[in-house]
């Protein structure tokens, strides 16, 4: 198992290294860097400001009237300490002065400052309960407004962006509003922590004393911060380094519901309890405590003590002052001293872990705006497609020029296809065929632009691919692969937003469906949504999951017959697109996807030889990246290479198996 405990863990540089640190079952990593300079974080913090003030403007205009008023509920509660303790002093002041003077003190003005205070406690705590209620509505609006942007970035995002998954993980709306909570309470913090020592050292007897004061206030939480740096600073990650305790954790999940077919049926329930109670054993008594409790318990106690001692230096510094000078000391400035001491340590601590928090919030910031803005990594042409002239062609032309293509995000020098040539003409029927991982499906998705070539060229119709508009390369295409999904809406948007026109068209689909072998489960999907809006909702939620494999690529095969029907189709790619089939409904589809051949170029790509070779005007065979073979299934067969060797694995087969 590995724990992040920060989600921002930087990569190792040459200027760091890794210390580790092995507590209880746990293997702790920290980067052992020098801690980046104030003016380093300064620079970093000022370059930050305008992301900051967009990303404030914008949770700000979703809900101004509110959001004022959020914000001022904020800014007062982070000032009521101080009013209160303001309040407290004149109280304690008024006695005092009473009971020097021999007398009774004031009661009107210690009435008045009482009342001053309850009212003030009673109207904190009304803000405090309206600003909950508003907040959870705002907070639900904001979530709103950024999943509507996230889930925009996301369709929108072409598929070298989807290879930087390290920052999908990490964008969530969710976020937002803690990391916009987070910016207004470091502001806030900050201003009290301005509030509390103008408020101290003003109350100060001499201009020396208030900064002493204030320093010895502050010496635990800067101490601690300075000497447990790795805490504030230092990003780390935890991994379980214990076999047994990894093991545990696998035999734990032994008991979740998808395995419990398997445990059943093979009877190995005593087998899975027996290891459990071994490992257990095994650990004994190792710690399994949290990794942060025992990083923090690592320190010795002298240390823990002696940071504890700093808490009681402003006492010591008070008590001291009012023995040397105890003309300028009151028993009510003492007991102020004493409780702002408090709030300003407390105040101080809070906002020295808020940095790391401010981090945080930094790096998210920069990550959601750069997934919501992502600059395209496939530049669009400016041609039409197919360009005037060229709509009579027989389907699209195809010509592959010395391709090499590495998947972004994929290993360094691997390359899945490595100077490929080829040619395709208008109209003809190619098979591409080749073992596992040979680049076949890699050179359907160059043809649909998902990604664009390391080198070399793709000319389509005589011109470079890059030259055309990607949207109508992409309607002029129709592919029906392996990958396809079906998307959780109903069968009927299924099937008809292969031409999304159309959608209404219930004739037009269906004819789509009867050619994708979909027929039959698409006319019971008419009878149910009869138009009562309970059948169609009961429709909608009828669970895809439990639909097999090959019915899945009949509605995939009828949405593709369905983009037939755009009248602009002129190459269609069929990746492993009938694997699931039986073959009966194999031979169906392949048939009906001849039928559609005029006008169109076909490409597929296939393990099985059968059919499909027999009729293709020229067959590609890959390997290892690169085309190995080409021409028809005869020149090939006579070649006695690659090609040959795979077709006779699979009749060697058919003969074993009459044997
Ligand atoms: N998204 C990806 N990221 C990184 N590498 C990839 C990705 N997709 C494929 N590859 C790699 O590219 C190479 C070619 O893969 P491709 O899917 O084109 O092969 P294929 O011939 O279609 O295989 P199969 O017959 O198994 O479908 C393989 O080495 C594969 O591991």
């Amino acid at each position: 198992m590995t724990q992040k405990v920060e989600d921002n863990v930087p990569k190792s540089t040459p200027t760091s290294s890794l210390r580790e640190v092995k507590l209880g079952v746990w293997r702790i990593l920290t980067e052992n860097q020098k801690t980046p300079s104030f003016a380093t974080r300064w620079e970093k913090m000022i370059g930050f400001m305008p992301t900051l003030r967009i990303f404030f403007e914008e949770v700000y205009s979703i809900e101004p009237r509110q959001m004022t008023l959020i914000l001022v509920v904020k800014i007062w509660s982070s000032l009521e300490d101080l009013f209160l303790l303001h309040l407290s002093t004149r109280i304690l002041a008024i006695i005092e002065i009473g009971l020097k003077e021999g007398g009774k003190p004031n009661s009107g003005a210690i009435m008045r400052a009482v009342a001053a205070r309850m009212l003030l406690v009673a109207f904190t705590s009304y803000l405090n309960s309206w600003s909950q209620r508003t907040n959870s509505a705002v907070e639900s609006r904001v979530q709103q407004h950024f999943e509507d942007k996230i889930f925009t970035a996301k369709l929108e995002a072409d598929m070298p962006a989807t290879h930087d998954t390290t920052d999908d993980d990490a964008i969530s709306p969710h976020g937002v509003w803690n990391t916009f909570m987070t910016v207004v309470s470091v502001g806030t913090l900050v201003l009290q922590v301005v509030a509390i020592l103008g408020y101290i050292l003003n109350l100060s007897t001499s201009t020396r004393h208030g900064p002493i004061f204030v320093f010895l206030c502050i010496c635990r939480p800067l101490f601690k911060s300075l000497y447990r740096q790795d805490l504030w600073n230092m990003p780390f990650v935890v991994e379980a380094d214990n076999d047994d305790y990894v093991r545990l954790q696998a035999l734990k999940r032994m008991g979740e519901d998808k395995y419990r077919q398997d445990i059943i049926s093979g009877d190995i329930g005593e087998y899975i309890v027996d290891e459990y109670e071994q490992v257990q054993n095994g650990l004994a008594d190792t710690s399994l405590e949290h990794p942060l409790t025992l990083w923090d318990e690592q320190y010795s106690w002298l240390s823990t003590a002696a940071l504890d001692m700093l808490d009681n230096l402003p006492m010591v510094y008070y008590a001291a002052s009012a023995f040397l000078d105890p003309a300028k000391f009151t028993l009510s400035k003492i007991a102020t001293l004493q409780r702002s001491e408090w709030t300003l340590r407390n105040t101080f601590s809070q906002s020295i872990q808020e940095v790391d928090s401010f981090a945080r919030a930094m790096t998210f910031i920069e990550r959601l705006y750069k997934f919501c803005s992502p600059l395209p990594t496939i530049k669009d042409g400016v041609l039409k497609y197919p360009s005037s002239g060229e709509a009579d062609r027989a389907g699209m032309s195809i010509e592959l020029r010395n391709v090499t293509f590495s998947y972004p995000g994929g290993e360094k020098n691997a390359k899945a296809l490595d100077d490929v040539s080829f040619t395709i003409k208008s109209g003809q029927l190619v098979v591409l065929v080749g073992s596992n991982g040979s680049g076949k499906s890699t050179i359907v998705k160059l043809l649909s632009r998902l990604y664009d070539v390391s080198s070399g060229n793709i000319v389509v119709d005589d011109k470079n691919i890059h030259d055309y508009l990607i949207a109508d390369l992409r309607a002029a295409t129709a592919s029906l692969t392996q990958d396809h999904h079906l998307y959780p809406l109903s069968l009927g948007e299924n099937i008809g937003l292969g031409n999304p026109e159309l959608m209404g068209d219930v004739e037009v689909i269906t004819g789509a469906a009867k050619k994708g072998g979909a027929a039959d489960a698409y006319t019971m999907h008419v009878q149910a949504s009869d138009g009562t809006p309970l059948a169609k909702e009961v429709e909608k939620m009828q669970k895809r999951a439990d639909i097999s494999g090959g019915e899945r690529q009949r509605v995939v095969a009828s949405r593709t017959f369905m983009r037939f029907t755009t009248g602009r189709v002129k190459l269609v790619i069929a990746d492993e697109g009938s694997s699931a089939l039986d073959p009966e409904a194999e031979w169906e589809l392949f048939n009906n996807l001849r039928v559609e051949r005029e006008g169109k170029t076909m490409i597929f790509v296939t393990h099985r030889f059968g059919h499909l070779t027999k009729y293709a005007d020229n067959i590609l065979c890959m390997k290892e990246g690169k085309l190995v073979e080409s021409g028809t299934h005869e020149e090939l067969m006579k070649l006695n290479g690659e090609y040959t060797k795979l077709y006779e694995i699979q009749a060697k087969a058919f003969e074993d198996n009459k044997l």
